[in-house]
């Protein structure tokens, strides 16, 4: 038995869900640079769950459960006023999505139905929860979910209370397709060790949370805009990029394990960069990140990740940089119970083995002779 270091290259599940062959990212067989340009968030959602895209009807009535479904319990924004202000906001919303189990009495029920009907209801509540911790946290308190408007639309309404200009709308719906499902990423590996045990959806969805949180890989958004911030300035891009090089140091939002040859969604993401950067009349983040590329792409062979220009999009978008991350879980929370869903359907317990190297043949010792 040899390991595979971060098992690199390891067939570990079959999936219909999404693919990624020669480059190309596909759900359910659609390329996603059609998808980017001309799917709806919610479309994207409903072709990851159901496998085709929707009728006029079934879209009419996916946007009604999601707009029925998106108030979170009251006792939950009672609890989440007790959180320190300052937490972590992945923190907050794995600590939510736990929670909400509590509240919902067909938690552990593993049926199809039911399970479907879990997806669509934390698809509608994952925003206002993120939202909600949002403004508490700056001593407001939570605005309630309209009724019959998009999800990019919501989020971007119960943050501010104020209707949202309709390009940004369409910038973070187009952000939210983008990241909907990427094949068997960590996160949703974990989505699927998760549920392969029988646990329940929620245990699922906080695995999966819990994993897309670490800077190599969700939180690296986040990351990336730290690195912005840092280095201030154009000017500096070059002396700061390269004394990270220097001292062998990551620049988040380059590298991929799958992808050697560029993420296909990093240039719709530099492209919405590039505009909201021209709308704003301030481009300084869009051009700093291009000249970041240049820099890591020659002197490495490193090309962005689908988190490098999502952090200026965010950013121009208005969006502090600790939401940046969930709002990957907000879209990612699609593809994670599309998978989940899959994998109860053929399931088998996921339990790899483990290439032991520690001392054999070794002998008690009692503790007197130690
Ligand atoms: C949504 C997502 O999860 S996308 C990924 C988000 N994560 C990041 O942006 C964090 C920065 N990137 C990384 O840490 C890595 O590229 C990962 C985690 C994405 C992939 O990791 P791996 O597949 O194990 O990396 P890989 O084997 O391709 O690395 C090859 C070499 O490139 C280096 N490398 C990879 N990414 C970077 C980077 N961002 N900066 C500097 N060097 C890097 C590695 O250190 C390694 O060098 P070595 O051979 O001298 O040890
Ligand atoms: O696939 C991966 O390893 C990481 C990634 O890009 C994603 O989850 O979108």
């Amino acid at each position: 038995m040899t390991a595979t270091k971060g098992l690199e290259g390891i067939v570990a599940a079959t999936s219909s869900i999404s693919s990624i062959h020669d480059g190309v990212l596909a759900y359910r067989g659609i390329n996603i640079d059609e998808l980017a340009e001309r799917a709806s968030f919610e479309e994207a959602a409903y072709l990851l769950w159901y496998g085709k895209l929707p009728t006029k009807g079934q879209l009419a009535i996916l946007q009604q459960q999601l707009s029925d479904y998106a108030a979170i319990p009251e006792s939950l924004v009672a609890q989440m006023k007790l959180f320190p202000s300052d937490s972590n906001t992945m923190a907050v919303l794995r600590t939510a999505v736990s929670a909400l189990a509590l509240y919902d009495e067909n938690a552990n029920d593993n049926s199809r139905e039911s399970n479907q009907t879990k997806a669509i209801k934390l698809q509608a509540q994952l925003p206002t929860i993120i939202a909600a911790f949002a403004r508490i946290r700056k001593g407001e308190e939570p605005i309630a979910p309209l009724k019959n408007v998009s999800l990019a639309h919501n989020f971007l309404y119960m943050l501010s209370g104020e209707e949202p200009d309709p390009i940004a709308v369409k910038a973070l719906d187009q952000a939210l397709v983008l990241h909907a499902d990427h094949e068997l990423n960590a996160s949703t590996f974990s989505a699927r060790v998760t549920i392969a045990t029988l646990s329940d959806i929620y245990s699922g969805i906080t695995a999966a949370i819990a994993t897309l949180k670490g800077p190599l890989h969700g939180g690296a958004n986040e990351a990336v805009m730290k690195m912005l911030t840092e280095i201030g300035s154009l000017d500096n891009v070059e002396p700061y990029i390269l004394n990270k090089m220097a001292n062998r140091e990551k620049i988040m939002g380059f590298g991929h394990r799958v992808y050697k040859n560029g993420d296909p969604r990093a240039k719709h993401l530099q492209k919405l960069s590039r505009g909201l950067g021209l709308l704003k009349g301030d481009s300084t983040l869009y051009e700093m990140s291009v000249r970041i590329e240049e820099l890591v792409t020659s002197q490495k062979g490193l090309k962005p990740n689908v988190d490098f220009y999502s952090a200026s999009v965010y950013t121009l978008l208005g969006i502090p940089s600790d939401l940046f991350t969930p709002i990957f879980a907000i879209s990612r929370l699609s593809g994670w119970t599309a998978h989940i869903l899959e994998q109860l359907d053929d399931n088998r317990i996921i339990r790899p083995r483990a290439e032991y190297t520690g001392l054999t043949n070794q002998k008690y010792i009692p503790i007197d002779l130690r």
